[in-house]
């Protein structure tokens, strides 16, 4: 045994772990085991911890200096030993690495793809957001989530068991809400959207979720946990749900303005300003911040767009349709990727890999439908190409609404930040981070513009009122003078 203690001595000498040998060495019999242990555990975190490595080699490194020396002693029993410690150090990296990568893998394929059905059609879905993750919500962000709930604690208590944080609603409740389902807003890819009035005069979106689905109700059940765990100003929040009767629906807040597809392209549709649009881009920057940098961890969007743009009665813009498994492109064969035509990243086509900076690359190009009013599909991009030809040329492609209303400059400034969203490398586009920075100050540089011109105007007007009160008193003495003369 104090051969073996010798030779670990030696092993480890210069290390951290020399007072543990040198412990066994003058602890009584009893206690030795104990100290020994310790020292097998002190070896396995060293070389456990992070950097992993690092304890392993740290013995290594040891062996290779000490071993030599020790084995021409002749240590047998020491040798053994020693190598019997360097295999457990050896096992307890390799299980520890093994665990590590399969709960990596274990959360990852629970947490970020579950099937759900789009049209009937059973998909995966890629969901970023996990049940543990630290996003909390509260009554303040969700004043419509209160009012619901009170509004259903009157109706139907006992079916308010829910998964989730969010408001459970019955077969129904919705369709009293929807007018027995009339008060169609649109279609999408999942089914029908219905707008909803609850007795509190709330008005609601209800998308009711396509029938011939073979997603469970577990599954339904732990999409709307994730969903409705994120939470921002600018994205359309799921405040509720409806599992009965055989129906999934997703309940959202409502948005009354309609999409930015609609207002850009949509005849009769009211013309969007040069501020309004500015003010839009920024939303959606925000919106998809949240989502890249705010969420724990991050959810891809995967299919942004007009589209899915949403403005409320303030003409505040929110992202919607986060979260949900998308639609393969479909272009007469099944293409594998997800998305819209016209805003997917060249590099996920061709890598077939979907990263935050596809995001990006498809908010570059919501950020031009903004400036041109050119939708993707129809050719947007070569017009876009053609005007990075010199530096003014967005000026050629601008919406003829916004001719002569809006700061060139800041049109350029928009323009730059769109171009370098779409680089055709992805680690050369901006995080959506340094978008939103980059959208904010051009904001905050058209605000300071507008007010100091309304102080420059203001400062004008009373000048020149100034001058009509002092011609008026000029004109009533000349009156009063001819009057006396
Ligand atoms: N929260 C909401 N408030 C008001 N209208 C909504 C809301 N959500 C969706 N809509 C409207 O319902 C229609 C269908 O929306 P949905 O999100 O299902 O499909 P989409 O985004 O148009 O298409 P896709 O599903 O292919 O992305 C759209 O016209 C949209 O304007």
């Amino acid at each position: 045994m104090f051969c073996s203690i010798d030779f670990l001595r030696g092993l480890l000498r210069g290390s951290v772990l020399q007072p543990y040998v040198s412990l066994i060495k003058s602890s009584p019999p009893p206690s030795r085991l104990r100290v020994f242990c310790l020292l097998l555990h002190r070896m396995r975190i060293l070389c456990v911890l992070s950097p992993l490595k690092v304890g392993f080699l740290h013995l290594s490194l040891l062996v290779s200096r000490n071993t030599g020396m020790l084995l021409k002693r002749s240590h047998f029993h020491g040798v053994a030993l020693g190598i019997l410690i360097a295999s457990c150090a050896f096992i307890a990296i390799r299980w520890y690495r093994s665990r590590f990568h399969l709960q990596r893998y274990a959360d990852e394929n629970s947490i970020t793809t579950l099937p759900i059905r789009t049209n009937g059609i059973n998909t995966s879905i890629d969901y970023s957001a996990s049940l543990s993750s630290s996003i909390t919500t509260n009554g303040l962000q969700h004043p419509a989530k209160n009012v619901q709930q009170s509004w259903w604690n009157q109706h139907s208590k006992d079916l308010f068991a829910s998964a989730s944080s969010i408001p459970r609603y019955s077969y129904k409740d919705i369709q009293k809400s929807t007018q027995n389902f009339t008060t169609i807003l649109g279609q999408g890819s999942f089914g029908p959207v219905y707008k909803a009035t609850l007795p509190t005069n709330d008005v609601l979106a209800v998308k009711v979720l396509a029938s011939n689905s073979r997603q469970g109700e577990k599954e339904f059940q732990t999409e709307v946990l994730l969903l409705g765990r994120l939470h921002h100003r600018n994205l359309v929040n799921l405040v509720g749900y409806c599992v009965d009767k055989g129906q999934h629906m997703l309940i959202y807040e409502y948005t009354s303005n309609g999409s930015l597809e609609n207002l850009l392209y949509c005849e009769g549709e009211r013309v969007l300003s040069w501020e309004e649009r500015l003010q839009i881009a920024l939303d959606v920057s925000h919106g998809i911040e949240y989502l890249h940098e705010g969420a724990v961890p991050s959810v891809l969007h995967r299919d942004l767009k007009s589209a899915n743009i949403l403005l409320d009665q303030s003409m505040r813009a929110k992202v919607a349709d986060f979260g949900l498994s998308k639609e393969e492109v479909f272009d007469g064969r099944k293409s594998g990727l997800k998305g819209t035509y016209g805003y997917i990243d060249p590099e996920y086509m061709s890598t077939n890999r979907f990263t935050k900076k596809s995001d990006v690359y498809s908010f570059g190009i919501i950020i031009f439908e903004l400036i041109t009013a050119i939708h993707p599909q129809q050719n947007l991009m070569e017009y876009v190409n053609l005007a990075a030809m010199n530096s003014d040329g967005v000026d050629e492609i601008l919406d003829k609404q916004l001719v002569g209303r809006c700061n060139l400059k800041e049109v350029r400034l928009l323009a730059s930040i769109a171009y370098r969203c779409l680089h055709k490398s992805p680690r050369k586009r901006p995080s959506i981070g340094d978008v939103s920075q980059a959208i904010s100050k051009i904001r905050k540089r058209h605000l300071t513009k507008e007010e100091t011109m309304t102080m420059s105007f203001t400062g004008d007007l009373s000048k020149v009122v100034k001058q009509i009160e002092h011609q008026q008193v000029e004109l009533s003495n000349i009156i009063s003078t001819r009057e006396s003369v």
